[in-house]
């Protein structure tokens, strides 16, 4: 196993997947830090969804090789739920919370779901659970809107609210999908100020196609098209190639 293996967090390397024919990956190398924020860029049909679905056991690789934590997991023998219980969180795009929940009660589901149907049956609030959950609403800037129901969160709350439900499930790695689309400008340059303050004790990788706030995130930025890496680097660096601006920037 090579240093690049142990060394990371996810590491992907010559994955290709093909739906009909029509190659969705291919032959994608990717490859996350512990403790690292990265952002994904890149077309309509790039594989960008098509590599989550991957890292998440959703889809299964027709070839290439997919490593979590130091190379000591093979992702591509586990499944879904797995998956999850391995530390791999995923917001999708649409936010999913419970509507007729306060703020705090979303969160309390969401930190009992972790502990199975059995241990929730006999369960009563810690100290530490409360603690967390304060903690969560601070990290998530809901502590003023804890007792309101998630019903009446602006859209841009709602997508906080579930990336404090991911949180409450400890990923080590957090995917996040377009998570600023339909925010106002305020909320997403908050939204890159949370997801820095985030990536300081986890794995962070986020899709987005608002250049304005990957550019707020200023962390390294791969540039996927036709289902493998175009360029990688820093945002300026990739905004400048040429290969990015032809496929990408500038359509
Ligand atoms: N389950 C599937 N069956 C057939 N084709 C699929 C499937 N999933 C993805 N594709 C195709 O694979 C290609 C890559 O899609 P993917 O959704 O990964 O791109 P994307 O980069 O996430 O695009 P977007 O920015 O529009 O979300 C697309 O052409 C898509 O139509």
């Amino acid at each position: 196993m090579s240093d690049q293996t142990t060394s990371s967090l996810l590491y992907l390397n010559g994955v290709s997947v093909s739906f009909d024919g029509f190659k969705a990956l291919n032959s994608l190398s990717f490859i996350v830090e512990p403790g690292e924020l990265r952002a994904i860029i890149g077309p309509n049909g790039a594989g960008k969804t098509t590599m989550m679905d991957i890292i998440t056991g959703k889809t299964r690789p027709d070839s290439g090789e997919v490593f979590f934590d130091g190379g000591k997991i093979d992702l591509t023998k586990k499944d879904e739920a797995e998956i999850a219980q391995l530390g791999i969180g995923r917001k999708f795009q649409k936010p999913t919370v419970f509507e007729s929940h306060t703020v705090w009660d979303n969160l309390e589901l969401a930190l009992n779901r972790k502990r199975g149907v059995f241990a929730t049956l006999f369960y009563s609030l810690s100290s530490g659970d409360k603690a967390r959950i304060e903690e969560i609403l601070e990290t998530v800037r809901l502590t003023h809107r804890k007792d309101e129901l998630a019903a009446n969160l602006s859209h841009g709350q709602k997508q906080w609210l579930e990336i404090g439900m991911l949180l409450a499930q400890e990923p080590k790695l957090l995917l996040v999908d377009e998570p600023v689309a339909g925010m106002t400008d305020a909320e997403t340059a908050e939204t890159a100020i949370l997801l820095k303050e985030i990536a300081k004790t986890r794995s962070v990788v986020v899709v987005e196609h608002d250049m304005g706030f990957i550019r707020d995130l200023g962390v390294k930025v791969t540039c996927l098209a036709e289902g493998s890496v175009l360029a990688e680097g820093s945002i300026d660096f990739v905004s400048n190639d040429q290969k990015v601006i032809e496929n990408y920037l500038g359509r």
